[in-house]
């Protein structure tokens, strides 16, 4: 697995050629640049927006940025021609290929099969991965079996849309809480009683992150869709960040700040996970930092504040300074 910075995946609608024209602007704000084939781009414009992926796949150098597209569903009338367009025009510059509504692990084999196949006639030398949406009840049954279908698995990331809709879910929003998931406090004595929001997503996303990461795969939030509440949507991205997830997707230009910030490590606690690490060098034994205990357990935890600190500092030269690297 190509260890690679994806804190937000920035979704682009390629048929629109104005939003094709802001490609080599995103490429230096973003950690993966998506051309979007599947839903949000209208029935009779999807050839266009193939077109438009691989035109402006080939119109730009994306340097360490990933450059991902979501095809069309395996059961729908444009998905083949997706692949097949695509990986013989620009497989040799395409990073992964997001493959919604995935049922199962015979979804993964026939994507694993098409695209050695391609590769092999177009000669191409790097593999192209696969990324799944898990997005309908029977994906989230499944999540193991899609995690363990092949060697290309990048990773996943939650469809709440979609998946409310398989479930039968009652909800309309696109991601994030809904004011009536709540539980109830006891009354005090004045008969008060406060409503308490829990997370819809979070059964869903533990599932996904323990498939991922048995797997060594990447596990990923996906959409948060009212644009207009970034306080939510900040709230969201943490929620999965905490939980293991790795980056969100961004679908609106305001959404990139909000993953940046939220899927790069706290300065604060990348200084505390350093003090861990320098306190026991060879990541053993029992030692007390600021009242805390340490052990080879939070040794290890600081590790993967440190990594992935490390990562975000070998893009992003700022946040390097502040994290002091
Ligand atoms: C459930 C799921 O499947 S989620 C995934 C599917 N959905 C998507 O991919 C949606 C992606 N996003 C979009 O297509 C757009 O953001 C829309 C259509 C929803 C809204 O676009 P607009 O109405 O143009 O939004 P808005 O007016 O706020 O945009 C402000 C600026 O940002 C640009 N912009 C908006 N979205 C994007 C984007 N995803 N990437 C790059 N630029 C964008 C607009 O072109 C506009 O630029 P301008 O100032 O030069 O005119
Ligand atoms: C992400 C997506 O495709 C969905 O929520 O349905
Ligand atoms: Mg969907």
């Amino acid at each position: 697995m190509p260890i690679s910075l994806e804190r937000m995946i920035h979704f682009v609608p390629p048929n629109i050629e104005k939003m094709r024209a802001k490609v080599p602007d995103l490429v230096n704000k973003v950690d993966v640049v998506l051309g979007n084939l599947e839903d949000a781009i209208p029935a009779d414009a999807k050839s266009d927006a193939r077109n438009g992926f691989i035109q402006l796949a080939r119109e730009n150098e994306f340097g360490s940025t990933g450059l991902w597209t979501r095809v069309n569903c395996l059961n729908s009338p444009w998905f083949l021609d997706d692949v097949m367009e695509i990986v013989q025009t620009v497989g040799d510059k395409l990073d992964v290929v997001m493959l919604p509504k995935v049922e199962g692990a015979w979804d993964i084999h026939y994507l694993d099969q098409l695209l050695a196949q391609l590769e092999a006639k177009g000669g191409l030398g790097k593999p192209i991965l696969i990324h799944a949406i898990l997005e309908t009840a029977e994906g989230v049954k499944n999540v193991e079996q899609i995690a363990a279908a092949s060697p290309r698995m990048h990773g996943m990331s939650l469809g709440p849309a979609d998946l409310a809709a398989s479930r039968g879910m009652k909800t309309t929003r696109v991601g994030g809480g809904h004011p009536d998931y709540a539980v109830l406090s006891d009354s005090d004595n004045s008969g008060v009683r406060t409503a308490f929001q829990q997370d819809l997503w979070h059964y869903t996303v533990g599932k996904m992150v323990d498939a991922c990461l048995s797997y060594g795969l990447k596990p990923f939030y996906g959409p948060f869709g009212d644009f207009s509440d970034p306080q939510a949507c900040e709230s969201q991205f943490r929620n999965a960040f905490l939980m293991g997830c790795l980056g969100a997707w961004s679908l609106h230009p305001s959404q990139i700040e909000i993953a940046k910030k939220v899927f790069s490590p706290d300065p604060a606690e990348v200084a505390f996970a350093r003090k861990i690490l320098d306190a026991m060098p060879d990541g053993t034994g029992a030692v007390m930092i600021d009242g805390k205990m340490q052990d080879d357990a939070t040794w290890k935890q600081a590790k993967v504040i440190v990594d992935l600190a490390q990562l975000v500092s070998s893009k992003d030269k700022e946040l390097a300074e502040v994290y002091g690297f």
